[in-house]
């Protein structure tokens, strides 16, 4: 099955504070819009390499709501990075067009963070320096900053860490930092490659667990990739599965779970049954073919 469907998934708008700029303050949920936080259409992508063209995505489409948690699932190398890229203005594409809170994706915007699978942290900068790395490129308030930065540090269990640098962390710990970092300047729109794909499956697990505490508090639009269907379950309200390369959406399944979830949602009827659908789509067989 080839699916162009848009996510349709709603959630109640919810009232928000805005800050000076227009964002909501910590702690308080987002307002909704009419306009889809980010809209892929008809997207194709090729890269040039020596080898000749690589066809990475092909006519991908699909909307996020403002406020949801969308993952991207699919085998390696099918173009979930690229379609993350894309919409962080990282990366050209071909034909169609994205649409990223109401104008064209670009890189270093206000309203949009993302996170890589490794942490990426500059070695010689202590952790609080670390976080607020980002407010000094865009030139924001320090001192309002360095508040919300001891926050979001406590927020993410790295209070008392703040003077360390990176390389007396462990990898667990740099990535909150890493999270810590990604959200210190606000971003309504937040882009997660793998984040947590690098570290052992205890560590993965409640990092998860954070940030659908996280999500479940702030109600930023979320896109997320992984390779691990149980996450993507866990942590999402749609789940969009990607064929082999040329990726290509093959399902788009909401994930009706009941929040606020625990690692137990996956494991429940529902859940495995969510689970048991994308892996049918992973595999490329309809549930009619299936039974
Ligand atoms: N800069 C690039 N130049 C050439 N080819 C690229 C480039 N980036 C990605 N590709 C190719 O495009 C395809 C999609 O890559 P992409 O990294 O988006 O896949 P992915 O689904 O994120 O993979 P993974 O799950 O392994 O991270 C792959 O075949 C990859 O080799």
């Amino acid at each position: 099955m080839r699916n162009r469907a848009a996510i349709t998934m709603e959630r109640p708008a919810m009232n928000s504070t805005p800050d000076v700029d227009g964002s909501p303050r910590p702690g308080t949920a987002v307002a909704q819009s009419s306009e889809p936080a980010v809209t892929v259409s008809g997207v194709f992508k090729t890269y040039a390499t020596r080898d000749g063209v690589v066809e990475a995505v092909r006519d991908v489409s699909f909307e996020v709501p403002h406020g949801h948690v969308v993952s991207m699932v699919g085998p390696s190398g099918c173009g979930k990075s690229t379609v993350l890229k894309m919409i962080a203005g990282l990366e050209t594409y071909d034909r169609g067009t994205i649409t990223v809170r109401g104008s064209d994706p670009a890189p270093g915007r206000r309203d949009c963070g993302i996170m890589m699978q490794s942490a990426v942290l500059l070695p010689w900068r202590t952790v609080r320096d670390n976080v607020m790395l980002p407010v000094e490129i865009l030139g924001l308030d320090k001192s309002e900053s360095a508040q919300r930065t001891q926050d979001l540090l406590e927020l993410v269990g790295l209070q008392g860490f703040e003077k360390k640098f990176p390389w007396e962390l462990s990898g667990g710990m740099q990535q909150r930092v890493s999270l810590a970092r990604l959200l210190v300047f606000e971003p309504q729109l937040l882009l997660m490659d793998e984040p947590f794909a690098a570290l052992d499956e205890m560590t993965r697990e409640r990092l998860d667990l954070e940030l659908v505490q996280l999500h479940e508090r702030f109600q930023r639009t979320l896109i997320y990739v992984t390779h691990n269907i149980a996450e993507a379950v866990l942590i999402s309200d749609t789940v969009i599965v990607m064929t082999a390369r040329p990726g290509e959406i093959v399902d788009i399944v909401p994930i009706d779970l009941p929040r606020p979830r625990t690692i137990m949602s996956t494991t429940t009827p529902e859940g495995t049954a969510l689970i048991e659908r994308i892996r049918r789509a992973l595999d490329g067989s309809t549930e009619e073919e299936v039974q």
